[in-house]
């Protein structure tokens, strides 16, 4: 019998407001501990390695969404609202409405989108100007996907304030309870109920992402009963993650002047550059898998019905994989890293997200000279999103 190593132990707590603000320390210290840790605080297992993460991420059989992909275990917990039939769905229950959702989504699709957007980032942008030093965050992050994700979903413009506190809620509902979670309960069933109105076929316009959705419904690809749940993954999930994406884009190369300048002489290098923002901060830092039978990983055995919580930070910043990981560095080749995630459940949203970052940053690029910080950065707590409520910049212009 091979002595089975026993799991090193950890006390962090990888949700308290310490590892909030800055998870960089953490992140190291759980990837030197060893390829799997037990978190003892929630008896849950961490990887932090690339290796571990990517291993889990590609292996949706032994490591399940279906029973929940935050610390709450759905074979014993009732999830607080339905689960996704993407997110927190195995296959075969997973398959249909992710076919549906590739199909919508996909880069082609898209293609009808891409002149309205580099027009409207052209617009944002121009606006911005006019008022040189500025909070970046409302005024680009959340402004450019606002303007331009619910449009094409077919939201209508009345109550989308609620969707950035929804989302926010949501990502912080996959970790413990604590007073991030219970701070908005109060809130909570009003946002629910206004995204799950818009997820109506009637709520929605004839032209929308959530329109296709219905039509799918309509040819039989999903049922109509699905269809609601999918058009509420779009409303989920793709709002508070451009956000937090595009704002740590900018904060890269606010904080990477060589870097701009080096976007700026090329702008073929602006698709990497929204990649290698997400490697560099992973905007989703944290999600868990369940494991569906015992298995062994780095001499240690997980047991079947274990949450395991995976660092997709610490494996994007993993020198075991990348070279000068904590640097931002648009030579590098950033494929493979797994701010989107990996396999099955890879992010099905992804070509969205490349594509709105792209139009803004071209607009910036073609105007900006360069981005300064001019005030203190103040992050934005969330159990799964790495956030920044306010970054005050100067955008200088030639
Ligand atoms: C910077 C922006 C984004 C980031 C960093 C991001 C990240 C991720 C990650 C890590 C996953 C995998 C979750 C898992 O494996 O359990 C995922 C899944 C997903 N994302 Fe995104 N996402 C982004 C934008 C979007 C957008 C714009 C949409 C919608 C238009 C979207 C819709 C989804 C959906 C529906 C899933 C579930 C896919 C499945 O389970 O098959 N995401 N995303
Ligand atoms: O289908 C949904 O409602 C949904 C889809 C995806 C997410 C998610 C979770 C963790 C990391 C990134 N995205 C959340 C919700």
């Amino acid at each position: 019998m091979t002595d089975v190593a026993t799991v090193p132990t950890s006390d962090h707590d990888p949700f308290g407001p310490d590892a909030l603000e800055d998870p960089t320390r953490m992140h190291a210290q759980l990837r030197e501990a060893g390829p799997v840790v037990l978190l003892a605080r929630y008896g849950v297992y961490a990887m932090a390695r690339y290796e571990q993460v990517h291993a889990a991420l590609v292996d949706w059989q032994d490591f399940q969404s279906g029973a929940g992909v935050g610390l709450s275990n759905f074979r014993y917990e009732k999830p607080w609202r339905p689960p996704s039939l993407l997110l927190e769905a195995d296959p075969p229950r997973h398959d249909a409405p992710r076919r549906v959702l590739s199909g919508i989504l996909g880069p082609r699709a898209l293609r009808r989108l891409r002149d309205r957007w580099f027009a409207e980032a052209e617009a944002l942008v121009e606006e911005v100007l006019s008022t040189p030093e500025l909070d970046v965050v409302p005024a680009l992050a959340e402004a450019f996907p606002l303007r331009v994700f619910p449009d094409a979903v077919g939201v209508g413009e009345e109550g989308r304030e609620n969707l950035l506190p929804y989302g926010n809620f949501v990502f912080n509902a996959f970790g413990p309870p604590n007073s991030l979670v219970t701070e908005a309960m109060p809130d909570m069933p009003r946002w629910s109920e206004w995204v799950n109105a818009q997820c109506a076929r009637e709520a929605l316009s004839g032209d929308g992402f959530g329109a296709a959705i219905w039509a799918a419904a309509d040819r039989g690809e999903i049922t109509h009963d699905q269809a609601p749940l999918v058009v509420r993954s779009l409303l989920t999930a793709g709002v508070d993650t451009t956000v937090h994406g595009i704002a740590a884009m900018l904060y890269a190369f606010a904080t990477h002047p060589q870097q701009w300048r080096r976007v700026r002489e090329r702008p073929q290098l602006v698709r990497a550059a929204f990649d290698e923002a997400v490697r560099w901060q992973s905007p989703v830092q944290t999600f868990f898998r369940t494991a569906t039978t015992d298995t062994t990983i780095g001499g240690a055995v997980i047991p079947e019905g274990s949450k395991i919580l995976m660092f997709l930070g610490a494996a994007n910043r993993d020198p075991r994989h990348w070279t000068d990981p904590d640097t931002f560095d648009l030579e590098r080749d950033p494929s493979g890293h797994v701010g989107f995630g990996m396999g099955l459940h890879q992010c099905v949203g992804q070509h969205v997200a490349r594509l709105e970052a792209e139009a803004l940053l071209t607009a910036l690029v073609r105007r900006v000279e360069r981005l300064e910080l001019v005030g203190s950065p103040l992050r934005h707590h969330n159990n799964t999103l790495r956030a920044w409520a306010r970054l005050p910049m100067r955008l200088h212009t030639q």
